[in-house]
């Protein structure tokens, strides 16, 4: 537990990225976490669709978690090349990666589709992870905290619970580039964005889950989730290397 009390997570976002010969790398996860360390923190893995079947056999009965990256807002229908929170509860999946800012930006997902693909993933049992982050200019002008409290504020469903929601945020210039905000920043955005969640669902806003991400590495990881409503990470690039992920993972060893 972190030591506000909620129970970190640590994500892996594998995006556009592994074939059927990558399922090794979960396994090598989840054989590589200890079974000390995941009776404190959950471990989860968010491959393309197509591996999400085989993911789950490969981690079936362990303490990893796989999830989506994205679905469709509606449960079924004329909706060619979607995939539905139903279908990936379907195959497994338990959490889904919801408004990711790659998404946001080629995809032209709007807050008010975050929040119809979040209701999506409550409807179907599963754990939305809705993202929020500031692009490099919107941080220049000094609108960082207005634009992720906007994005969480239309985002975030009316009831939204620990259990179902978990917020990420992923300043959009600190995804791929090796750059991160500093601990002092990341601490007043999360801040700001759990007094946020407390205007928009209550008490229930301090059991929330709080994930940075964005060039998480082994190496930076223990500063970064030690940081205050820091309550783990979202991980793109390090999640593809077992032995990085699971150093990210020993953060909270
Ligand atoms: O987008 C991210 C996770 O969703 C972060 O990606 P990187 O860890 O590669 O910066």
């Amino acid at each position: 537990m972190t030591k506000s009390g909620r129970r970190p997570l640590i994500a892996g976002n594998w995006k556009m990225n592994g074939l059927r010969g990558s399922v090794p790398v979960v396994e090598a996860i989840r054989d590589g976490l200890s079974p000390e360390l995941t009776s404190r923190i959950d471990v989860l893995i968010c491959p393309p669709s197509t591996l999400i079947s085989s993911c789950v056999a490969a981690v079936y009965g362990s303490a990893v978690s796989i999830g989506g990256q994205n679905l469709h807002a509606k449960a079924s229908g004329a909706f060619t090349g979607s995939i539905s929170a139903e279908m990936l509860a379907d195959l497994g999946a338990s959490y889904v990666i919801v408004g990711h800012s790659e998404r946001r930006a080629y995809h032209h997902e709007t807050d008010d589709g975050v929040h119809a693909k979040a209701l999506g993933a409550r409807r179907a049992g599963l754990c939305g992870i809705i993202c929020v982050g500031e692009t490099q200019e919107e941080r220049e002008e000094g609108r960082a905290l207005d634009i992720v409290r906007a994005q969480l504020a239309i985002g975030v469903p009316k009831g939204a619970k620990a259990s179902d929601t978990v917020i990420a945020y992923e300043p959009v210039w600190a995804i791929g580039t090796g750059l991160t905000p500093t601990p002092a920043d990341i601490a007043e955005v999360h801040a700001s964005l759990r007094e946020m969640l407390g205007q928009l669902i209550g008490p229930e806003a301090q059991k929330v889950r709080i994930l940075y991400g964005g060039s998480v590495k082994p190496g930076n990881a223990r500063e970064l989730m030690s940081v205050e409503n820091v309550d783990g990470a979202l991980v793109g690039g390090a999640s593809l290397v077992a032995a990085d992920f699971l150093g990210i993972a020993a953060a909270y060893a």
